[in-house]
Parts: C-alpha cells; structure tokens; sequence
C-alpha cells in the first residue's frame, strides 16, 4: 500500500497522528540508507564495470538520482530488489529534476564535468533557496560555465571545460554535501582533484567521511592531509556488490518513540561500524533517559515515558535534530541544541519550522542563529493542533512523535515522508500494533 491510501496521507491532507495505548514491544526494519543509496548510484554510473546495489532505498529522493543518472546516458536498471547500474559515457544535453533532494543537486553537477555537453537542472520550489553558490563556485573555478542568473541556487546550466585544474576550493559551512559531490566525481578526473573547505566551520563531517569510505571501498586512494583538506587520487572505481545499511536517521523516529511511549523498540540490521550521523542516537537517548544496547546487529531501546532534557552540539548530525527536537519538545526540563545553523538551508528553515511547531502545540522553543533552546514541557502540558509539515520529511516524523503522547496532534501532508521513508504511515501504525 501507498502512503496516499491510507486515510490522510494524500496531498493537503491531514492525519491523524495515533496515541501510544502504553508501552511498546515492537520490532521495526528500516529501508535503506539515503545517503549511502545514492553515493552507491554516482559511484556506479562512473565505475569501470557494473555494479549490482542491493538493499537500495526506494524513494522520491533514490528515484530522482535513478532519472537523473538516466538522463545522463546510464542504464539502471531498478526492476528487482537487487539494482544493476551499467556505466557509460556520460552524455549531455540532459535536464535534471532534483526534486527537493540534497543528494541530487550537490552530487549530480559535479558529474557534468565528466559529460559531453551541458546539463541543466531544476528542482521543486523549495529546492530554489537551498544553498548552492559554493559547489557552482568551485565549478567554474574548475572551468565549467555555470549559467545561474547570478542566483547561486537551481535552476542552473552546467557546460564542461575542455581541461581543468586539479585542486578547487570550496566553502562548504553552508552544506557538507558541496565537499562529497566533488570528491565523488574526483577519481574520473584526469589528475584526481584537491579538495580544500574555505569556510570556518563544517557541518555533517560524518557524511564526508562516509563519502571518503565508500570511495576507499571502490579501490580509490583518498588522502586527508588536514583536516579541511583531501586529496582523491584518479583511478578506476571497482565498488563490486554493494548492499546499504538501514538508514539509522529514519530508524531515529522510531527509537524516540520508546522514550515517550515507555516499552521497547528493535531495531535489526544495525550495523557494527558505520559512518551515519544515526550512530549517535545510542549516546544521546541514552543521556535523554533510555537505555540502549546493541546485541549481534539489534539495537535495542527501552524507556519510560519520562524523558530528560539535554544540551547537545548537533553539528555532525544535523540530519537528526528534528528527531532529537521532539524529544526535547517533550522533556521534563529545559534543552539546548547547537552547532544547527545550516539547517536553515535543509529542506525548509528546520530551526523556524521547529520554534514554531513547538509554540503551536503550547511549549516553548527559541531558535537563534545556530541553535534552538526548549523551555521543555511534559506532554500534560501541550495541546494537539494541526502540525504544518512544509515539505520537510523530518517535520513530518517529528510531529507523529510528539502525537504519540500528545492528544489530537494532526499532520498536514505526511506523505512528505515519501522523500526517504514512503511507508511511515504504515510503519508508525505496525509499531503501534494497529492497522495504517
Ligand atoms: O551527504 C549526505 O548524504 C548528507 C549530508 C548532510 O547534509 P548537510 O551537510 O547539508 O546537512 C545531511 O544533512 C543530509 O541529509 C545528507
Ligand atoms: C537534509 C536532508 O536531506 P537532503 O539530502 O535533501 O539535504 C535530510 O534528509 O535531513
């Protein structure tokens, strides 16, 4: 079943976010990872010989890296659980629709170095204030024309350079995905590419080196001689048969629904070493009041329905705050989330969206420049309300956790979830032990 069958879930639509009846005893499998999907994708479309992905995510956002590459000439073939990506030149005259997709925007353009004619690209609505200028920066330094109507953001036309040179600069605070997407593309180029970060902060470190990982993994030399500098070395990419660990960030919902329901959620196929921001729920939950342990690959959480506050540096895993967000929304006592700027940048102001969410609902939530502080609120003391979800998936999770303990919490456009998890109505409801 489709998210939009079940009652709510269509666009504009408004769904009713269930309450914990008590205690949960639940075991929750989760889709692929979004980010390890897609820098799959890339990495194959380019690879020296075919790549089989197993355990890919299907979502909007994979969907989208799958027609883009499409558009560029490579065959993906998608039909089965097991994926096969044929690589082949790269051709131009492509348009590429980003969607609202990070991955797809930061990741793709860099590709356009490697194609044999310009490609344009253009996104949802939402998509056209999402940073870029940096990344088509650093393109044209590398001698590609970039046509942008001097916005620095979609919708933009990138034509190839005849030759370029084999270091680039890039300010990168705005977004870590500006650093990936030129290191993913790095190895095609003729002497490797140099790749240094300008900006005085850098967010989401964890996924660059995910990105650094995955090409080591595919027989590719990467250097980091400091620790705003790397080095990829030109050579063939081999990835072989990958298979893509269970997203931890879409797993966070559900482990958050422990501590505020009380009971036990299991989460199977963690795995044992991974660069995912997720990897830092066990901590944080843990500090927030659960009790966390990961047992072969099952990571176990258990709560009691009180949660503590918490005062945390988010910014490795910014990409888990809209989670962490609403346990603090729920605690007993007051938090503090920094190092979060960027989220400004994400798929809506994830800092007003939240502020404002929170304040809805009766709680308070003060967001600044780089944080959010919550004046924390047990859940006795907020309303339900209709939870605007503004395209953002994580909104969208967010607001179901809170409706866990909160009454008549409603959510508009939960469908958003589709971005990266297209059956979390469903999810949410079999975690519950009811029916979507
Ligand atoms: O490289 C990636 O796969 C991602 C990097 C992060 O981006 P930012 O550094 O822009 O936060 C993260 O938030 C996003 O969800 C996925
Ligand atoms: C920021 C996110 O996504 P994107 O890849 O679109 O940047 C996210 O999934 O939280």
């Amino acid at each position: 079943m489709t998210a939009g069958l079940v009652p709510g879930t269509g666009p504009g639509q408004v769904w009713d976010a269930p309450v914990a009846s008590g205690p949960l005893d639940a075991t929750v499998s989760v889709p692929g990872s979004k980010s390890l999907t897609n820098r799959f994708l890339v990495l194959a479309a380019i690879a020296a010989e075919p790549v089989t992905v197993r355990g890919g995510l299907r979502s909007r956002d994979s969907d989208l890296m799958i027609g883009a590459l499409r558009g560029l000439g490579i065959e993906v073939d998608d039909s089965g659980d097991e994926w096969r990506v044929t690589p082949g030149p790269l051709r131009g005259g492509a348009h590429v629709d980003c969607g609202l997709a990070g991955t797809v925007m930061r990741f793709v353009p860099p590709l356009v170095l490697l194609a044999d004619g310009p490609v344009s690209f253009d996104g949802d609505e939402g998509a056209r204030v999402r940073p870029m200028g940096p990344l088509l920066d650093a393109l044209r330094a590398l001698g590609a024309t970039v046509e942008d109507g001097g916005t620095g953001t979609l919708p933009f036309t990138v034509t190839p350079p005849a030759a370029m040179p084999a270091e680039v600069e890039v300010d990168s605070s705005s977004s870590s995905q500006f650093v990936t997407g030129l290191l993913l593309t790095a190895p095609r180029l003729r002497h490797g590419l140099t790749v240094r970060h300008t900006g005085e902060t850098l967010p989401s470190l964890p996924h660059i080196d995910m990105t650094c990982e995955t090409l080591r993994e595919a027989g590719i030399r990467v250097d980091q001689p400091d620790e705003r500098t790397w080095v990829v070395h030109p050579g063939e990419i081999r990835p072989g048969d990958v298979r893509v660990e269970p997203d931890l960030s879409n797993a966070g919902p559900f482990m958050a629904a422990a501590l505020v329901a009380g009971g036990t959620v299991r989460i199977p196929g963690w795995p044992d070493v991974t660069t995912q921001p997720g990897a830092y729920y066990p901590e944080l939950l843990t500090r927030m009041g659960a009790t966390c342990t990961l047992d072969g690959d099952v990571m176990t959480v258990s709560g009691t329905g009180r949660i503590a506050g918490i005062d945390a540096d988010l910014s490795p895993a910014g990409e888990i705050t809209p989670t962490i967000a609403a346990l603090c929304a729920l605690a007993d006592g007051p938090s503090r989330l920094t190092g979060i700027g960027h989220l400004r940048g994400h798929e809506t102001d994830r800092l007003a969206a939240i502020a404002t969410e929170v304040e809805r609902l009766g709680g308070t939530c003060h967001a600044d420049d780089d944080s959010l502080t919550f004046g924390g609120m047990p859940a006795e003391g907020l309303a339900g309300a209709v939870m605007e979800t503004y395209h953002d998936h994580r909104m969208a999770t967010f607001a179901a956790i809170v409706g866990l303990a909160v009454p008549a919490v409603k959510v508009l456009d939960v469908g958003t979830t589709s971005k990266t998890m297209p059956d979390f109505p469903q999810m949410w409801a079999g975690m519950l032990g009811a029916d979507a």
